[in-house]
């Protein structure tokens, strides 16, 4: 066992933490000028750290933003943007303890949900976060790939500057607005480090944004990845979109029809892009679009289950008793009755059982019931409450972040 303890960072711990989790991803110490430019997307607050002695071992670090949740209500957030233990140091509890200490400072603070991106997704269930939002990784062949005549068209689209994309792109993320379960709100903190990517010295990221009737209403930030030669079209560049929002389907076609019109091009390709985004059927041919992966994306944990599930809103059907068991916040742990009129604690008998991690994979909307029933994570005490919860829970638009953090 190692003797650590565990405590809140100071001003001063800021830079040797950010080392001791970009260590563990693998990542160079930080440079000066990097801490210079991208500093500010570190501060003390709201991070733990495990010490040995004067040196940091571990650490895990939030920011606090809103999330939208079905019904289009955007609830505060705790969002982990990072945990890392010296390599040296892992597999002694480190995690566990700094993971305790941040749920516990969530719930003092009350926080009614917690999300994250995971590294690996055997890390965070025993914690209570649940794989709640998915992503696809899409291809779209060049130079045979393009759109139907009659997908929607009419905006323009412009490349921006690094400096215009700098000063436009934080207020346009914000107009184009939380409008999926599951989209965070992107806080001062969060851009710095996204900056960089187009602005910084190394910048290999471009930004091009689409314009609508009613002015700028998407944009994309992508990468080229070059190739040797352009002797023939299988041999041209990748673009790889990084980050792409649109507030409706003319800019998201708009989008894609720029990307598809770029010269020199054997592919464009999506990392964690919406499952439910219609590229395929998009295209004039739609083997032209081929889905690569689909993978676990935004993991949640309700920190308040009370609170969180009288956030989202409900279909209608008939309420459903949910035994909720969280090991983690034992506070959780209860009978709760959910329904189109609202949520609340009960002592009535349980149609449902599961642990809070399972809980955490229905609410966006992502899994159905019956998907989890099936798959051994949700204890079925009455049949006819799982078509019930289906019903309740299923949202019409899948859920996705779209915000790497
Ligand atoms: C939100 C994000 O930032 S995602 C990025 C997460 N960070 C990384 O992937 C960086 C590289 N990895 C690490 O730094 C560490 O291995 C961590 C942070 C993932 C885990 O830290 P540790 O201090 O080793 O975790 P800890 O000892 O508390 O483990 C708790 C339990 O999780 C298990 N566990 C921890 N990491 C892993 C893993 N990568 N894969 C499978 N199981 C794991 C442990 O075996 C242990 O299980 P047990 O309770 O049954 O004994």
């Amino acid at each position: 066992m190692t003797a650590f303890d565990v405590r809140p960072i100071t001003e001063d711990e800021r830079r040797s933490t950010v080392d001791v989790l970009r260590r563990s991803l693998h990542h160079n110490r930080i440079t000066d000028d990097a801490w210079a430019r991208t500093g500010k997307s570190w501060p003390a607050e709201h991070k733990f750290a495990a010490f040995d002695g004067g040196t940091p071992i571990g650490i895990v670090s939030s920011f606090d933003t809103g999330i939208a949740v079905p019904g289009g209500r955007a609830v505060p957030v705790a969002a982990v943007d990072g945990a890392g233990v010296r390599a040296d140091r892992t597999r002694r509890g480190v995690l566990s303890a700094l993971m305790a200490a941040q749920l516990a400072d969530f719930a003092a603070r009350g926080v009614p949900l917690a999300v994250l991106h995971a590294s690996e997704p055997t890390i965070y269930g025993r914690f209570g976060y649940g794989s709640a939002a998915l992503g696809k990784t899409v291809r779209v062949a060049r130079p045979a790939g393009r759109l139907r005549e009659r997908v929607p068209a009419g905006g323009e689209v412009r490349m921006l500057t690094p400096e215009e994309a700098v000063k436009e792109l934080p207020a346009l993320y914000e107009r184009i607005g939380l409008h999926r379960p599951g989209m965070i709100g992107r806080p001062d903190l969060w851009w710095p480090v996204a900056h960089d990517r187009y602005a910084g010295p190394e910048a290999g990221h471009l930004v091009a944004v689409h314009s609508g009737p009613d002015g700028d209403d998407g944009f994309v930030v992508y990468a080229t990845v070059s190739r040797r030669s352009f002797d023939s079209p299988d041999e041209g560049a990748v673009l790889d979109v990084h980050d792409m929002h649109a507030a409706g389907p003319a800019a998201r076609a708009g989008l894609w029809r720029f990307l598809l019109s770029v010269d020199l091009v054997s592919g464009v390709r999506g990392r964690h892009r919406p499952v439910d985004e219609p590229l395929a059927v998009m295209l004039a041919d739609h083997r032209h679009a081929a889905t690569l992966a689909v993978e676990d994306d935004l993991w949640l944990r309700p920190v308040d289950v009370e609170a969180a599930l009288g956030a989202r809103a409900y279909r209608a059907a008939g309420p459903v008793v949910l035994a909720v068991a969280d090991r983690t916040l034992p506070g959780n742990t209860g009978h709760y009755e959910v329904g189109p009129d609202g949520v609340r604690r009960t002592s009535a008998a349980a149609d449902l059982a599961l642990d809070v991690d399972t809980l955490g994979m229905l609410y966006l909307g992502q899994w159905s019931a019956t998907a989890l029933a099936d798959a051994g994570r949700i204890e079925v005490r009455d049949e006819a409450a799982v078509a019930r919860a289906d019903e309740l829970f299923t949202t019409v638009t899948a859920p996705w972040c779209g915000t790497h953090f």
